[in-house]
């Protein structure tokens, strides 16, 4: 069991809506909906939790509408570390369509007071001694900048606590030139920080590599149904998920990394930790929420995931060292 802080500086409440066929314009009957405590890091908190880490979740939270987040820490066992900031933590809808198209309507968030982010730096140095692992996560609400964010990773960093990332935008490109030691973007956001699109997997795994050489050791690049491609010190994997049917991918992304980061911690091969990941993400999208390790299928979906090693194979058309 592994010691880890997730930091979540935009959580949010998840309205997760299932409807047939979206009509836009129109009345439109829902077939379910449901409202979860969420935000990017706090999915990774839940599924490192749900296998067996000790997990503290921090960040920025708005202590108007704050119940369902303590409960669900509660429920979870997440220590809760949240710095309180005034208004209400934003809410975003998660529109699941029957044939598995996902619309996210994400809020800005809350303005976040100068106050509150010296807090949270002074949490953070008290949170660091003992940690085994630093994840960072989602986007940053009004207040926050993307050099905040880039001050933080250096903090993290200077205590030699490994520090992974998953953000978008400015707040990415900034990320990455404070070089934490592990990113997951997904192809379009990697294709930002780029600067070009990333639309073959040649394209794809030379900008990971180019990553790895610019000091980030681990690229985790998410290709949804494609699977994903890891880079880890200039040497790279792909691995292919097995086909379900899809109800919702929110959360999928989570899913992977902190499946990923159980198997870095847990000192298993990089083949197996992707391995496992990609099964636990594939797991996630078919239904609302994270992946649960305790599926009854689970084994199944980790046999029908394949890895491959993209040093050795003849496919990728690359050869790299
Ligand atoms: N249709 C699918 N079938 C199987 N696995 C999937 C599917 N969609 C996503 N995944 C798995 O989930 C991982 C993460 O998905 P994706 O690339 O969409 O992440 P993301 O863009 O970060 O999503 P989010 O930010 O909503 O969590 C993929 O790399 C893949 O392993
Ligand atoms: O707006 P951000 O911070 O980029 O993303 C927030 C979010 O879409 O990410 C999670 C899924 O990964 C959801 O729980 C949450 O609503």
């Amino acid at each position: 069991m592994a010691r880890v802080l997730t930091l979540t500086l935009n959580p949010a409440l998840d309205l997760a809506i299932r409807t047939g066929p979206l009509r836009l314009g129109e009345v439109n009957r829902t077939q379910s909906t449901r409202l979860d405590a969420a935000g990017k890091g706090i999915n990774v908190a839940r599924v490192l939790a749900r296998l067996g880490h000790d997990v503290t979740v921090s960040g920025l939270l708005g202590e108007d509408n704050e119940t369902a987040f303590v409960r669900a820490f509660a429920t979870c066992g997440l220590g809760d570390a949240f710095i309180r900031i005034p208004g209400e933590t934003r809410i975003n809808a998660k529109l699941s369509e029957p044939d598995g198209r996902v619309t996210d309507l994400n809020g800005p968030g809350p303005r976040v007071p100068p106050a509150a982010l010296e807090a949270l730096f002074e949490r953070l140095e008290s949170l660091l001694p003992g940690l085994d692992a630093v994840a960072i996560s989602g986007s940053l609400p009004p207040g926050v900048t993307p050099s905040m964010l880039a001050e933080l990773i250096t903090r993290v960093r200077a205590r030699q606590v490994p520090v992974w990332l998953d953000t978008s935008d400015a707040a990415l490109v900034a990320g990455i030139a404070a070089r934490p030691t592990g990113v997951k973007p997904n192809d379009i956001e990697l294709a930002e920080w780029a600067g070009h699109p990333l639309d073959t997997p040649e394209a794809q795994l030379r900008a990971a590599l180019r990553l790895n050489a610019e000091g980030i050791d681990d690229v985790l690049l998410s290709l949804g149904a494609e699977g994903v491609l890891w880079a880890s010190r200039g040497e790279a994997l792909a691995a292919t998920p097995p086909r379900v049917s899809v109800m919702s991918t929110v959360g999928a992304g989570d899913t992977l990394l902190a499946g990923t980061l159980h198997g870095v911690l847990s000192g298993w091969t990089r083949e197996r930790g992707l391995g496992f990941a990609t099964a636990l993400a594939a797991e996630s999208v078919r239904h609302i929420g994270v992946g649960e390790p305790d599926a009854p299928d689970f084994e199944q979906l980790l046999r029908a995931t394949h890895v491959r090693d993209l040093s050795t194979d003849p496919h990728t058309g690359e050869t790299h060292p």
